[in-house]
């Protein structure tokens, strides 16, 4: 792969409603678009999911900004790359910004999937032709605001519903959507924000039926969170607290989790994802895929991993206008009773939307490789 240049572009996009979960608000979303071009003038793209705030993880836009033009872009100038695989090889020795390296991991599969003529899904190794999705909901203002916006996801045809919770807005919440809605596909997500003192609480929620529980203790915690799921029926799903495919495993080893959430950001690109998806199949643990609220770029990432055969339970990979007033992908992504069609064109199988693109753009910086310099 002959690399000639990198784009950087930091984005802004305002949501179409307001995000709530135990961690905060999240009104809008800015994040770093990476374009990669070849020789031939073909370019990758994909996004950096990380938030402005470093409340989900440590990163932030401004940090992986830093990271990539200080670190990781002149590495890529330096190396030759035979395939994607070895990018995560060559940014092994600096220590995490998983959703640094992601992103512009993220972008030569995209190109090594274009130069390849093959679908971003079929390099990967995907195999299904359409993916099951869920939607996420946000903590609301009052109960009867979230029955309307489960009631809302249930017409839209998504095929599990996610709510967020917080102590406070838990148990008796859970209780009023279920005796709404008795046998929906439902399921609840705490981003961190209990601890083993509320081991008796949580465990209230076995009542319920639920498909799991995500993340209910600290971000970087495995230990504990085998000792609540020993004590709880409901599966217990780890986001925030999977880096790797270390992580992954240790977690497994120690039950920990019954199912896993893949954010290909969080662990540090398609490469270790695939490793991690590879390990779970192998011990019968199963996937999904997350979402960070991503503009149809990383959308498209996040469809093209789904289609790896251990994602056998819905994602978090809801429609582009679930999120903005328009997205930055032709087509933008739409949902179907709750399916999407894995496309079948090369790369990731939507068009950046230049254009529109511009008209969100707050900074854009490009770095060429002139490798006749090199030595
Ligand atoms: O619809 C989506 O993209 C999923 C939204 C969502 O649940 C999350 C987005 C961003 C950070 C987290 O709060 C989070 C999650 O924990 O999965
Ligand atoms: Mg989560």
């Amino acid at each position: 792969m002959k690399i000639e240049r990198v784009i950087l572009r930091r984005l802004r996009m305002d949501l179409v409603r307001p995000f709530t979960t135990s961690l905060g608000t999240e009104r809008d979303r800015e994040f770093i678009v990476v374009e990669i071009q070849n020789d031939a003038g073909i370019s990758g793209w994909a996004e950096s999911v990380t938030c402005a705030d470093p409340y989900y993880n440590e990163e932030t836009v401004k940090t992986n900004w830093h990271i990539m033009e200080e670190f990781l872009i002149p590495i890529l100038q330096r190396e030759q790359l035979e395939h994607p695989d070895d990018v995560s090889r060559l940014f092994s020795h600096i220590r995490r910004n998983n959703m640094a390296k992601a992103a512009l991991e993220g972008a030569i599969w995209d190109l090594y999937a274009k130069e390849n003529k093959m679908s971003l899904a079929s390099a990967l190794g995907g195999v299904k032709k359409e993916i099951e999705v869920g939607v996420s909901i946000g903590i609301q203002d009052s109960t009867d605001d979230l029955l309307g916006k489960v009631e809302q996801g249930l017409s839209d045809g998504y095929r599990r519903i996610k709510i967020k919770i917080k102590p406070g807005w838990d148990v008796e919440v859970v209780r009023s959507v279920r005796k709404e809605f008795p046998s929906i596909p439902l399921m609840v997500d705490a981003n961190s924000a209990y601890t083993l003192k509320d081991i008796d609480h949580l465990a209230r929620l076995d009542e319920f039926s639920l498909m799991m529980i995500e993340q209910p203790l600290a971000h970087d915690d495995v230990i504990d969170h085998a000792t609540l799921q020993a004590r709880m029926q409901t599966p217990i799903c780890l986001d925030e607290s999977i880096h790797s495919l270390e992580d992954a495993r240790k977690a497994i080893q120690l039950g920990s989790a019954k199912i896993i959430n893949m954010k290909i950001g969080r662990v540090g690109g398609l490469t270790e994802a695939k490793k991690i998806h590879d390990l779970c199949e192998s011990h019968g643990v199963p996937m999904w895929c997350g979402g960070m609220l991503e503009s149809g770029i990383g959308r498209a990432h996040n469809i093209a991993i789904t289609s790896l055969s251990n994602f056998t339970l819905p994602g978090d990979t809801a429609a582009s206008s679930n999120y903005w007033f328009a997205d930055i992908i032709t087509p933008e992504v739409t949902v179907n009773k709750g399916i999407i069609r894995v496309p079948e064109d090369v790369g990731i199988g939507y068009h950046p939307d230049l254009k529109k693109m511009k008209t969100v753009t707050l900074e854009e910086k490009e770095f060429t490789f002139d490798r006749t310099f090199q030595i």
